[in-house]
């Protein structure tokens, strides 16, 4: 037997013709040992609002959250928005401002963001992967007392900052989401959350979605994290290089994050967050590629940036986890 990718078989009318279907078959069966191992495991995995940069990777990310339903996981959305929220505000002529990586958000604002992620995003994810059945459904944090948030001030220069409705989670009810899992549904969830205090006029916070997608990790026990963005995963001298620092563990994480420079903060503290607390593996990977969710979960090659806890366990049959 040689060990080429195509082989010649005789077809009905007697002739040979070459096949590429091993190719194909080797591609499974190099899923075969991550299938099992992440068969009924939950992963949440965040889909940034620059990773959706056109329909056909829209339309890629939904296929991909729906084969890894079909084959055995419990996936979870938790969703951004942060530029189509942006191009929102600047059509109602509402300024955005950014401070540490959060967006000030005045009671204005606060409607618009909800509007957005949970009217339009939040919409638009649940329409694609119901093209593949019923299965997504839609919620904010907000729905069964999900996310529960109290303001969150922010750090800057030693000083605290106040930039409006941003909401800290301070308790996750898993009830609504782990209902979904249980009866076959796919949960897309906007990262808004209610108010922890009932008098609060507004009711509502804007939670980065980063934040809010590594939080309900944990809450979850999920086996895996994974946040989709618009770079290859973290870079180690960022902007200087393009070198992506591959795998880290928490501690050494720990150590580069007071280095690090404004999206990759909510994204690195959730990964920490969630290794440090029960989340097997947390992933940053390049949502620009087509199928990158398939190809980190279910072939041995992963691509971009994953967080280990400390001390990083290895499994006796090699496998990475
Ligand atoms: N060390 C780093 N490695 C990679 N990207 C970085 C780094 N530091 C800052 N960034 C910036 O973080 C951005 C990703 O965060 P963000 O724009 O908030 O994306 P998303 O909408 O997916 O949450 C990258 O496009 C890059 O500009
Ligand atoms: C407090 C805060 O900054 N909230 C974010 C929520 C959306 C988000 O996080 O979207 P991405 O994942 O696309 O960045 C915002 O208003 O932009």
């Amino acid at each position: 037997m040689t060990n080429t990718d195509s082989t010649d078989t005789p077809d009905t009318a007697g002739t040979t013709r070459k096949h590429t279907a091993l190719p194909k078959a080797r591609i499974l069966v190099e899923a075969l040992p991550w299938l099992t191992r992440h068969h009924g495991k939950t992963v949440v995995i965040k889909f940034g609002g620059n990773a959706m940069v056109d329909d056909a990777l829209k339309a890629a990310f939904a296929q991909d959250v729906v084969f890894l339903h079909h084959a055995g996981l419990r996936p979870v959305v938790v969703h951004g928005g942060g530029p189509q929220i942006s191009a929102q505000l600047d059509r109602l002529g509402l300024t955005s401002e950014f401070k540490a990586g959060l967006r000030v958000t005045t009671p204005e604002a606060m409607n618009v963001v909800r509007m957005v992620l949970a009217g339009q995003v939040q919409r638009e994810l649940v329409g694609l992967l119901n093209e593949h059945g019923p299965l997504a459904v839609g919620m904010t944090g907000e729905d069964a007392h999900t996310m529960t948030a109290t303001k969150h001030y922010a750090e800057i220069g030693g000083e605290r900052v106040d930039i409006g409705r941003v909401g800290e989670i301070t308790a996750i009810d898993t009830g609504a989401v782990q209902a979904l899992l249980d009866n076959g549904r796919i949960p897309v969830i906007s990262s808004v959350a209610r108010s922890a205090d009932d008098a609060d006029a507004h009711g509502v916070f804007n939670v980065n979605a980063d934040t809010a997608a590594a939080a309900l990790a944990a809450a979850l026990g999920a086996e895996t994290l994974m946040v989709l963005t618009d770079v290859e995963g973290l870079y180690e001298d960022w902007p200087h290089s393009d070198e992506v620092i591959s795998r880290l563990t928490a501690s050494e994480l720990e150590a580069l994050l007071p280095d690090l420079a404004s999206g990759m903060v909510p994204k690195m503290q959730g990964c920490l967050h969630a290794v440090r607390n029960g989340v097997t593996t947390a992933r940053v990977i390049d949502g620009r590629v087509q199928h990158s969710i398939l190809l980190e979960i279910f072939t041995d090659e992963g691509i971009g940036t994953m967080v280990v806890p400390d001390p990083v366990a290895t499994d006796q049959e090699g496998l990475q986890p």
